[in-house]
C-alpha cells in the first residue's frame, strides 16, 4: 500500500467566547487528510485529523517541514512489517527527522494533527474502530464499554449574565451530563464567586462543577481563589497558574486539599514528566489533562502514559483536554479516566457520534472503522469541504 497524497487546510473555530486569558475571535486549527491507495467500498481509504482548540493553525510548519518529509520518504519506510498498513511510529520518526529536542513550541501541534489522520487511516485499513485497535494492541483486548464525560463551557461572552450561565449549565444536564465546567479568572474573585454560586444552584453540588482559570493567576491570586473555592468542594480547580510554573502548582497544593487539574498546555512526555516531578500533583486526587492532538499525537501519548506509570500514576487520572474523538477512543481503548466534551463550543470541531446520546454522564463509542468521524456529520462535512 501507499500514501497517495497528504492534504492540509485551515479551519475556523472562531466565536465570541473568552476565557481568562484569550478570546477565540480568530481561533483556527489545521485539518489534514491522508489519502491512501487502499480501496474500501469502491473508494480510497482517507484518514482525517486536526488539532484541538487553543493553538492556531500550523500551516507553515506542516508545509515547510513536516509534510515534505513524509512525501519525500521512501513509501515503504512508512509501513509496518506486514507492508499492508501504515506504521504510526515509523511515520512519527520521519516527521521528527532533524528536529532538536526541547522548546516544543507549535511543532507538536503539527505532528499531532498528522498523527490523528494516521491513526484514523490505520484503523480504517484494519477495518476496526480505533478504540478496539488500541485495546487489542495495548490492553490485552479489553476496552471500556463507555467513557465518562464532562461538559466544558461556562465561558465569558459579551452580555452574558448569571441567568444565561445557569441556562447553559441546565442545558448540559438536560443532555445527559452530570459534571460541568466553567471559566474563572476573567472577572473579580467576588464576581466569580457569584457566578460559581449561580452555577451551583443548577448543578446542585460542588462535586458536579469544575472551574478553569486558564493559567491566569500569580501565586497570591491562585491561593486567594483556592481559599475561596475550598468550601464549595468542587470537582477540580484547573490551571490556576502558568502551565510551566511547576513551583506555583506545587505551592498551591499546600493551600488546597481538593482536586487540582492541569496539563493541557504541556506538549511532550518530557514536559509531563517535569510536571509530575516538580508540580506537586497528587496521584490520589489530582487530574492530568494532556491533549494528544496538541502534543505530538498518540504515538507520544503512549510515552506519556509510560512516564505516568513509572511515576506511580494510574492512567485513570488522565482526562484529556480538547473534546475530540481521538481522545475518546484512547479513553476507552487505553483505560483513561474520561474525556472532555464541548457540547456547544468549537463547532463543528467538537462532539462525538451524532446518534449516541450521553447518558448519566457517560457515552458509548461507535463501531465504525477508524476514529468515528463518519458518525459526526457536521465535522466530516467541514473536513471534506476543506480537503476533498
Ligand atoms: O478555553 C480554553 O482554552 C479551553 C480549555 O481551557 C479547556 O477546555 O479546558
Ligand atoms: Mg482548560
Amino acid at each position: 500500500m501507499r500514501i497517495v497524497e497528504i492534504r492540509e487546510n485551515v479551519a475556523s473555530i472562531s466565536s465570541n467566547i473568552s476565557n481568562a486569558y484569550i478570546d477565540f475571535s480568530r481561533m483556527t486549527c489545521s485539518v489534514v487528510a491522508i489519502i491512501t491507495d487502499v480501496i474500501r467500498d469502491g473508494k480510497p481509504v482517507v484518514g482525517y485529523g486536526y488539532h484541538s482548540n487553543g493553538r492556531y493553525d500550523v500551516q507553515g510548519i506542516l508545509r515547510n517541514r513536516i509534510l515534505p518529509r513524509l512525501t519525500d520518504a521512501d513509501p515503504d519506510s512508512l509501513l509496518d512489517d506486514t507492508g499492508n498498513n501504515l506504521d504510526p511510529f515509523r511515520i512519527w520518526d520521519v516527521m521528527m527527522k532533524n528536529e532538536k529536542p526541547g522548546g516544543h513550541g507549535e511543532r507538536p501541534v503539527a505532528v499531532g494533527a498528522v498523527d490523528m489522520a494516521v491513526w484514523d487511516a490505520v484503523a480504517k485499513i484494519a477495518d476496526v474502530p480505533l478504540w478496539k485497535l488500541l485495546a487489542d494492541r495495548y490492553r490485552g483486548g479489553v476496552a471500556d464499554d463507555k467513557v465518562w464525560l464532562y461538559a466544558a463551557g461556562g465561558y465569558y461572552y459579551p452580555g452574558k449574565d448569571h441567568r444565561a450561565l445557569q441556562a447553559e449549565m441546565q442545558s448540559y444536564l438536560d443532555r445527559g451530563y452530570r459534571v460541568v465546567k466553567m471559566k474563572i479568572g476573567g472577572a473579580s474573585l467576588d464576581e466569580d464567586q457569584r457566578r460559581i454560586e449561580a452555577a451551583l444552584e443548577v448543578v446542585g453540588h460542588g462535586r458536579n462543577l469544575c472551574v478553569d482559570a486558564n493559567g491566569r493567576f500569580d501565586l497570591d491570586t491562585a491561593i486567594r481563589y483556592a481559599e475561596a473555592l475550598a468550601p464549595y468542594n468542587l470537582f477540580w480547580y484547573e490551571e490556576a497558574g502558568d502551565p510551566l510554573d511547576y513551583a506555583l502548582q506545587a505551592e498551591l497544593a499546600n493551600h488546597y486539599d481538593h482536586a487540582m487539574a492541569t496539563g493541557e498546555n504541556l506538549f511532550s512526555h518530557q514536559d509531563a514528566r517535569n510536571l509530575l516531578r516538580h508540580g506537586g500533583m497528587r496521584p490520589d486526587r489530582d487530574w492530568l489533562q494532556f491533549d494528544c492532538s496538541l502534543s505530538y499525537g498518540l504515538v507520544e501519548y503512549l510515552r506519556t502514559l509510560d512516564v505516568m506509570a513509572e511515576m506511580g500514576w494510574s492512567s485513570r487520572r488522565v482526562v484529556p483536554h480538547g473534546g475530540h474523538q481521538l481522545s475518546l477512543n484512547m479513553a476507552a481503548g487505553l483505560h483513561l479516566g474520561g474525556n472532555e466534551s464541548y457540547p456547544d463550543v468549537f463547532r463543528p470541531y467538537n462532539g462525538f457520534a451524532d446518534d449516541i446520546p450521553v447518558e448519566d454522564g457517560h457515552v458509548r463509542l461507535p463501531d465504525s472503522p477508524g476514529i468515528g468521524f463518519e458518525r459526526r456529520a457536521e465535522l466530516l462535512a467541514d473536513m471534506k469541504r476543506l480537503l476533498d
